[in-house]
């Protein structure tokens, strides 16, 4: 099914239907725009490039499109055009001030007029074998919802949590976390968040950088099928602050974990500070239930939470400056710890809303299930698609959270929970969407009228071109359009931005293997990495100056409201190490600003345009890894290895295997297409571990598992490398940096030729990952088919 009108020879998998009625509101804002610019908006790529074009204008339509609430400062100067410095990163809406949570919770608000009876959130949780239907479902109305944050954000306030405060979850994805996100919004404090399957040295990674004041969490969590306690794991991490400077934080919430615990798990809070060891002074532990009636010392429940509602406070919504921090997310590099990139309340709420509401087009739930939408994404606390996700309210629509396996109790099971709650769009990752359509689920077939998926969104990794014509035939009804048919949004952008530079798209036909177009306001260009020249964007050039799927840097050339104000410290953090604050926006300023300039954000994303006027993801252009979509800095397996390496070898003799390891390098080996082992193939890759000894190990594969069990023990089980091999020599820069893109390139097949070396002080070695990279390759391929 190749579409020849566009001259592609992609396959077509869905298209907007023609005469949508009532049309979408992504078409009505283009139209809108046209008139009140008096301006030719004849299609979406015309409105894009009129987005870039005039950034100011753009972003205010957005804002009155979306109804933001807030105080709009009447002349709000922008200061921002088409070709000015993305570093430092401009102010947006000047003298405009807003809160987060009061946006998102607007169709919950007792002023709205919104039905507050319907389902806002459906907080759910992996089934277990022997009731493989019960995703233990949690489900909170509007007013519900309001009131449970209202409670909370009250609580907070008496705790001592102003405005600036760094407020922390280390936790599952559910609606006690959901809750306190939004409750710290509403005071203005900043939010950031680890999911509970992190050991405590990967969340103190995280949290020794922005020093939390509080702390939510939960007793235990259910992942697998198995149930594990988290109040261990989680007073690690309190013994550690409250070591650092003596202080700790002020307090420590605990949610009750999934059913099925034992009798004497504690779940009051004097058990709960008991159990986390916490000494007067340096922490206040409540359980969830008590924290939240914490507000009113007159109505202190017994745990249970069943005071609760006779004490109701206002929800009393701070509203900061437009540019104000929101939230703190992490991201792991090639070096030093996890980036903690903060993004502003007023940036993410104008963009997210742009994505959800206008891309998406996301309508409110209505009571009778009919017409509206309710949205889920998978993902896990570490992850920006939870915020992305959780944004997803201002829309209205009903957010079904789910925390748990994705593949448990069987491949389907999130396909049957999509079936219960009549999920119409549904966020997961590429990998996931691959290895169920390895199994050849056939979820429409199975669920026949209750499968309402309209939109499929899928991130983490490029989804490979075979995915999608199985989604259109075994998610919809096999229809490229009109009831049933399915659009296949593969979304890029990522925690940098903490939303989407390229993505689902309303107005935009899908062809296989091809994020739709660019988003709005995005003035994404390709660069050749070599020479910074553009490559033309196919729809608005001449048919001779485009050439299909040219590989190049993917850049951002235009300022936008959602870039980062900086990594954690900031420079106007109060209290703040002066030499850590200039550490860390030298950081900023190198990790998207250095490779182009301060004209073009780069982030380390390779892509292509296609003829059809969407994009092609081909991998990152640095050393990050990526397996199964979720990213992981070297450095967080460097540290591991060679401290294990150099622990090993103190002792008076070898004791083991360890200490013969001198030097490592991680890279990621993209696992080939069907066999056809390709640089530019899509899809998801596997970590391979190179490791230098000082001389032969006695026993190699006792040398691997110990490595492996170190990597899964002090970071998780995805930081386990799939090769694990040894090499005479890792390169490195004649700065002795260790060089991973080099030695990544050939590993996946490209020519030696073609790999420049000039900055490497040990060229020679990289032949040996030429001839490593076709046997590894080999190895995948013979797997597949086996
Ligand atoms: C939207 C994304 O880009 C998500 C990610 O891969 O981190």
């Amino acid at each position: 099914m190749a579409d020849s009108s566009s001259g592609s020879t992609s396959e077509l998998i869905w298209s907007p239907p023609p005469n949508r009625d009532p049309p979408s509101r992504l078409t009505v804002f283009r139209k809108l725009i046209a008139e009140e610019h008096a301006v030719h908006l004849d299609s979406y790529a015309d409105l894009w490039r009129w987005s870039c074009e005039h950034p100011a204008q753009f972003w205010e339509a957005v804002w009155n499109e979306c109804g933001i609430i807030g105080q709009k400062a009447d002349k709000w100067e922008a200061g921002v055009s088409k070709g000015d410095a993305l570093y430092p990163a401009p102010m947006w809406f000047k003298g405009s001030r807003l809160n987060y949570a009061e946006n998102l919770l607007r169709h919950c608000l007792p002023s709205s007029d919104a039905d507050r009876d319907v389902p806002a959130v459906i907080s759910t949780l992996e089934a277990l074998p022997d009731s493989p239907h019960d995703f233990a479902r949690t489900v909170f109305t509007r007013s519900e919802l309001y009131d449970r944050v209202a409670h909370t954000s009250a609580s907070l306030r008496h705790a001592g949590i102003r405005p600036g405060d760094v407020v922390a979850a280390y936790s599952s994805n559910d609606a006690h976390s959901l809750i306190a996100a939004l409750a710290t919004a509403a005071v203005g404090a900043v939010w950031c968040s680890v999911a509970a399957e992190a050991g405590p040295e990967a969340v103190l990674d995280r949290f020794e950088t922005v020093r939390p004041r509080f702390i939510f969490s939960t007793g235990a969590v259910r992942y697998n099928g198995k149930r594990y306690g988290h109040l261990e794991k989680l007073g690690a991490v309190l013994k550690r602050l409250g070591e650092l400077d003596g202080q700790g934080v002020l307090g420590v919430v605990v949610a009750p974990g999934p059913p099925g615990g034992p009798a004497d798990e504690p779940t009051t809070s004097d058990e709960l500070a008991a159990a986390l060891s916490l000494s007067a002074g340096l922490a206040k532990c409540w359980s969830w239930g008590d924290f939240l009636s914490a507000h009113s010392t007159s109505s202190l429940s017994n745990g249970s939470g069943s005071t609760f509602a006779s004490s109701y406070p206002p929800l009393n919504f701070e509203r900061l400056d437009f540019n104000a921090p929101l939230t703190i997310l992490f991201s792991s590099g090639t070096t030093g710890k996890p980036k903690a990139i903060v993004h502003r309340a007023g940036g993410l709420l104008i963009q997210l809303a742009k994505e959800h509401l206008l891309h998406s087009n996301l309508q409110p739930a209505s009571p009778s299930g009919g017409g509206g939408d309710v949205f889920f994404q998978h993902t896990t606390l570490s992850w920006m698609m939870s915020p992305w996700g959780n944004a997803s309210l201002i829309s209205g629509a009903t957010l079904v959270l789910y925390d748990g396996s994705p593949l448990r109790p069987s491949e389907g099971a999130l396909f049957d929970l999509a079936a219960q709650e009549g999920i119409t769009v549904f966020g997961t990752s590429a990998a996931w969407l691959a290895a169920v359509k390895r199994k050849d689920l056939r979820p429409k077939e199975l669920h026949c009228d209750k499968l309402r998926i309209r939109q499929i969104l899928s991130t983490g990794s490029p989804l490979g071109a075979d995915v999608y014509p199985w989604i259109r035939d075994a998610i919809g009804t096999g229809s490229t359009e009109g009831e049933g048919s399915v659009l296949v949004g593969s979304i890029t952008g990522g925690t940098d931005i903490c939303s989407l530079f390229a993505g689902n798209n309303v107005d935009v036909p899908v062809y296989a293997g091809e994020i739709q177009a660019p988003n709005l306001g995005m003035h994404v260009a390709v660069l050749d990495a070599a020479t910074g020249k553009e490559r033309p964007y196919p729809p608005l050039a001449a048919a001779q100056d485009t050439k299909d799927e040219e590989e190049g840097e993917l850049v951002c050339l235009t300022p936008f409201p959602c870039q980062p104000l900086g990594f954690w410290p900031l420079p106007s953090t109060p209290g703040a190490d002066s030499q850590a604050q200039h550490a860390a926006e030298e950081r900023y300023r190198a990790s998207y600003y250095e490779t182009f300039g301060p004209k073009a954000w780069a982030h380390g994303d390779w892509c292509a345009w296609t003829s059809n006027g969407g994009l092609v993801m081909k991998g990152r252009s640095d050393g990050t890894l990526n397996p199964g979509g979720v990213r992981i800095g070297t450095s967080e397996i460097y540290d591991v290895v060679i401290a294990a390496a150099a622990t090993s070898s103190k002792g008076e003799k070898q004791k083991d295997e360890l200490g013969l390891i001198i030097a490592c390098l991680a890279v990621g080996l993209r696992v080939p297409d069907e066999g056809k082992p390709t640089m530019a193939g899509s899809g998801d890759e596997v970590v391979v571990l190179m490791l230098v000894l000082s001389q032969p190990a006695e026993n190699w594969e006792a040398l691997v598992a110990k490595v492996k069990q170190e990597l899964r023990t002090r970071r998780s089980a995805r930081h386990v490398p799939r090769f694990v091999c040894q090499v005479g020599d890792v390169p490195r820069t004649v700065n002795g940096k260790l060089a991973e893109v080099p030695a990544k390139k050939l590993l996946n097949g490209a020519p030696r030729a073609a790999v420049h070396a000039s900055t490497l002080a040990n060229a020679e070695c990289l032949d040996e990952y030429s001839r490593l990279g076709q046997e590894l390759r080999a190895e995948l391929v013979k797997e597949s088919k086996a």
